[in-house]
């Protein structure tokens, strides 16, 4: 097949990727730590975070799925079908970027375009994506560019605006006094020290959607810092809330920036860890519903393909 030149572009949807089964948390984890195996403690600590949101179905495999089918439609109704074909390839599961970039290949596609569901651009984070997907690509023969970011989107600006009202909207009389905290993955602070554009393009989607919302109290924190030993983007989540708390704060909507599904860091380190130190603390916390399959944020993905498609350039 692969000898067969297919004309449709390919486009390589990367997410981050999740286990199989609680069986797989020890695989997937040591493929996150660069095949250093974690210990027995870190692997019971994620293991048992995991225990507790997954019914069965480990929500961010289920909602990758959805989210790419859903753009296969979008692109369909925009470009017409069979222009565009949509491959999966995750971080840190099956299958994974390389394998998404070799099925291309075995279906003879010779241009692709890369674009990772996350909108904002860092080295660390989408940098990495790219290069792996990138260096299969040029193995594989196949002419690659990539999608930097679509954090300004417009369509994704107003589809979290619009989250942010609804959130909003579930404090009823007290939504007045209500605060919006946008959050995002913290990264190690190092990336500070290369230029890097991740926490300026947090902080711009984050004042557009509050722009958007017409919300004036906001706030911006940083969430899911790892354990390495290395200092991390701060201040964290649960240090925020607790200073809020002092300043007599009491409701508070979640508004993650950078995360674009329900998985661990939303189901877990909002909806479980964040929202029982709020309790503690007196605060009400309301997170917005995350967009998955929203068609609005389909349009804004499907429009960065294209745009990139009809000539646009890799920055
Ligand atoms: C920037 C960023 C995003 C957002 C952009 C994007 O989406 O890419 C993101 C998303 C996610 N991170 C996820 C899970 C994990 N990340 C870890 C560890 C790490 N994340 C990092 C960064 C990011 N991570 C980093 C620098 C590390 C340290 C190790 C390393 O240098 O790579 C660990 C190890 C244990 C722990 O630290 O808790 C886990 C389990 C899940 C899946 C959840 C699920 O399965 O439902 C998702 C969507
Ligand atoms: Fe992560």
């Amino acid at each position: 097949m692969s000898d067969q030149v297919n004309n449709a572009i390919g486009v390589l949807v990367m997410s981050y990727g999740t286990p199989e089964s609680l069986e797989d948390v020890e695989t997937y984890y040591t493929h996150i730590r660069r095949g250093n195996p974690p210990s027995a403690a870190q692997l019971e600590d994620l293991t048992s975070r995991y225990r507790s949101i997954v019914g069965g179905v480990f929500p961010l495999r289920e909602n990758t799925n959805i989210q790419v089918a859903a753009l296969q439609r979008t692109l369909d109704e925009l470009a017409g079908e069979g222009a565009y074909i949509c491959y999966q390839g995750l971080k840190h599961a099956a299958p994974y970027i390389e394998d998404g970039v070799a099925a291309m290949a075995a279906d003879g596609i010779k241009n692709a375009i890369g674009i990772v569901l996350t909108p904002q651009y860092s080295i660390m984070s989408v940098g990495g994506y790219m290069k792996r997907a990138q260096e299969e690509a040029s193995k594989q023969g196949i002419a690659f560019k990539s999608v930097q970011e679509y954090h300004l989107h417009p369509e994704l600006i107003d589809a979290l605006s619009k989250r942010v009202t609804e959130g909003l909207d579930r404090f009823g009389e007290q939504r007045a006094d209500a605060l919006v905290l946008f959050s995002a993955h913290s990264l190690p602070a190092k990336i500070l020290e290369m230029n890097d554009p991740y926490s300026d393009q947090l902080l711009a989607t984050s004042r557009a959607i509050a722009e958007a919302a017409g919300v004036e109290k906001w706030q911006f924190t940083w969430q899911s810092a790892g354990q390495t030993g290395q200092p991390w983007l701060g201040p964290d989540i649960l240090e925020t809330l607790t200073r809020l708390s002092e300043e007599g704060v009491k409701n508070v909507l979640v508004t993650p920036v950078g995360f674009v599904s329900d998985h661990l860091e939303v189901l877990y380190d909002i909806d479980i860890e964040a929202r029982k130190l709020s309790e503690e603390h007196g605060i009400r916390l309301e997170r917005i519903r995350m967009l998955n399959d929203d068609p609005q944020y389909m349009a804004a993905l499907a429009a960065s393909v294209l745009g990139l498609a009809h000539g646009g350039t890799n920055e």
